[in-house]
């Protein structure tokens, strides 16, 4: 389990440890950990949002792997990573088609609940209170690696791309989700969902944490990965609906092979 005052410690002397993590983003997710599988509560809308995302990752992740996504265990033998897992939505979606998978998140309270709700799903899911780094190394590898809605809450972003290369087996796939840097994003993305709509609670985002799919790529890029296919996603407030679509312009979805061993 990860020591808090560690990360604390070394946030506040600006030597981190480890630069994918901020003490003060974690313990906002420490705090509101309960509500992530509520659906009436602060994450409501994540759990519309995650069935729109999580569709569409499992058709990308069953085609590159030659699978059909309409086989209920079409994930079956695949070892998914889910980086920065929250309370385990996405985790539970891919669980529930087969996949063997590993959630870890460096908050402790979102690790415990993830791991009550897959209990009460009936799934067995690898939770673990843990960062990248310490799987790296212990060498673990995967065959996929998913990294939702994590990049926009750290500051070294350019090193969380490099260790979800690091952990993906060469022919691999990363999927990278995360908010462009644009003035619609600040507008629907903060503006709208956080402090009129209240989809979302106050200060969950930083705008300037937003990423644009140039500087994604290029991170990616120097880490071996090469881009397949991206998407955006929009939300229909009549439909109550979140829908993939070609708009890159808030949330987006970019999917990457592993192209190499060494990075
Ligand atoms: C917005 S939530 C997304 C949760 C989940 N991926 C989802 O989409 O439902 C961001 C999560 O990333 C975690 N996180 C932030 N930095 C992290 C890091 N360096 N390593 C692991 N988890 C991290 C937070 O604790 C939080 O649970």
């Amino acid at each position: 389990m990860l020591d808090k005052n560690e990360i604390k410690k070394s946030d506040q002397s600006g030597k981190l440890k480890d630069t994918t993590v901020s003490a003060e983003e974690i313990a906002r997710f420490d705090k509101m950990a309960e509500h992530w599988w509520d659906p009436n509560g602060e994450y409501k809308m994540a759990l519309a949002f995650n069935e729109a995302r999580v569709g569409y990752f499992i058709d990308n992740i069953a085609q590159h792997f030659g699978r059909r996504s309409d086989v209920q265990d079409c994930l079956a033998d695949l070892r998914i990573l889910d980086l920065g897992c929250g309370g385990g939505l996405v985790s539970e979606a891919l669980a529930k088609r087969g996949a063997t998978v590993i959630g870890i998140d460096a908050s402790e309270v979102s690790v415990q609940v993830a791991k009550r709700h897959a209990i009460k799903s009936g799934l067995e899911i690898d939770y673990r209170n843990v960062l990248a780094r310490e799987l790296i190394a212990a060498n673990e590898l995967f065959d996929v690696v998913i990294n939702a809605e994590v990049i926009e809450h750290v500051s070294d972003q350019k090193g969380l791309v490099k260790d979800c290369a690091k952990l993906t087996k060469p022919n691999g796939i990363v999927v990278l989700a995360t908010l462009n840097r644009t003035i619609q994003s600040f507008f629907f993305g903060i503006v709208g969902a956080e402090y009129i709509m209240r989809y979302l609670p106050a200060g969950t985002h930083s705008w300037g944490l937003f990423v644009t799919p140039l500087e994604l790529n290029s991170w990616a890029s120097l880490s071996r990965l090469q881009l397949i296919e991206e998407k955006g996603m929009n939300y229909n407030p009549f439909k109550k609906a979140w829908k993939i679509n070609n708009s890159l312009k808030v949330n987006y979805v970019q999917i990457y092979k592993k192209l190499t061993k060494s990075i």
